[in-house]
């Protein structure tokens, strides 16, 4: 197994670093384009071996993708993060073309591997990455659910003084300030509602915090976040190596699924060794829909600024 991850900076050096120290492949490849910080974080990593104890061997990249050759899954971290202030939506016009140079050379070299974007504004990054490469649809994935979802597990355990190892639940919709949707009503406490633990006010103060999760850390640190957001792209690539079928809400390119047609956002998917292999069908409420529907439109009049 191979993976290589694409940007050496805080989220694809933590994501690296994770899938090395649970030796999720044999090598992980770390490319970006600034000279020599790919290979430095990846010998430092590789001195946390003999410490550590694992066998997964990093190796750095200067812009060289003859590196990547056969990567079995491709990580794309690359690009601008926001500073405090800003949403992710006014990180497009920089990344987009980003995103774009770096799925055509990744496939060149890798045209069977399944493809993981990070980069933000991540639902419209995916789109731009399926519509320029033409990759089929389940070996693409938008990883921005996984996070938010560990976001509202650990408001829900702090709010209720628990472990979020005890708490389910999914926040689906696009990934970002207005656009997620906490599914309250669907969490539970090891599969007790957790509205019998927490009041409907405590209930929504959970989920607006779970929203603006990203913007709350961006503004404490001055840049965005990349502990939980490796971490829940280590999750990805897991679930996808080791075929672990888990059920994660990706964004995804819909075709009718939740209403929606043309469009990549999170819904609840089965991640196994080829990609996306189903996308999970909820009985939403009429007010979920709504706001599904809602989440849509912010998410399509995204797209429509890339001018495809
Ligand atoms: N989807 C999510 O849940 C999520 C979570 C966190 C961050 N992000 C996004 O991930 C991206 C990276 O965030 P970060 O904190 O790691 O930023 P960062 O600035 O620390 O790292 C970005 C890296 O990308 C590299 N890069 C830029 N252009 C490149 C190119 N053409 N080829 C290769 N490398 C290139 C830069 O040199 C830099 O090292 C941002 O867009 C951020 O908004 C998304
Ligand atoms: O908040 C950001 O801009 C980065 C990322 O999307 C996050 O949710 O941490």
């Amino acid at each position: 197994m191979k993976i290589t991850v694409v940007g050496a900076g805080a989220v694809g050096a933590t994501t690296a670093d994770n899938i090395i120290r649970r030796e999720l492949a044999e090598e992980v490849v770390l490319l970006d384009i600034k000279e020599g910080v790919s290979e430095g974080k990846s010998l430092d990593m590789y001195q946390t071996a003999a410490l550590l104890g694992f066998n997964t061997k990093p190796i750095g990249s200067t812009n060289d993708y003859e590196k990547t050759k056969g990567s079995d899954v491709v990580v794309i971290t690359s690009g601008l993060p926001r500073k405090p202030g800003m949403t992710r939506e006014e990180l497009i016009g920089i990344n987009a073309g980003i995103v774009k140079g770096v799925t055509e050379n990744l496939l060149k070299y890798s045209p069977k591997a399944i493809v993981i974007v990070v980069s933000n504004p991540m639902d419209t990054m995916t789109y731009l990455a399926l519509k320029e490469s033409g990759i089929p649809k389940k070996r693409l994935i938008g990883m921005g659910g996984a996070l938010d979802s560990a976001r509202f597990k650990t408001y829900l355990a702090l709010a209720m003084d628990v472990s979020p190892l005890d708490i389910h639940g999914m926040v689906i919709g696009g990934h970002g300030d207005t656009t997620m949707i906490p599914l309250t009503r669907l969490a539970t406490y090891n599969g007790i509602p957790v509205s019998r633990f927490l009041s409907a006010d405590q209930l929504e103060k959970v989920a607006a915090d779970t929203m603006v999760g990203g913007a709350t850390l961006t503004k404490l640190i001055g840049t965005s976040a990349w502990y939980a957001p490796g971490a829940a792209t280590m999750m990805l690539v897991e679930s996808i190596v080791r075929n672990q079928k888990r059920i994660v809400p990706c964004s995804v390119y819909l075709n009718g699924e939740y209403g929606q047609k043309d469009i990549c956002m999170g819904v609840p998917v089965v991640l196994g060794r080829s990609g996306w292999e189903k996308i999970v069908n909820l009985r939403l409420s009429d007010a979920e829909k709504a706001a599904f529907e809602k989440s849509a439109e912010a998410v399509r009049s995204m797209n429509a600024a890339l001018n495809l």
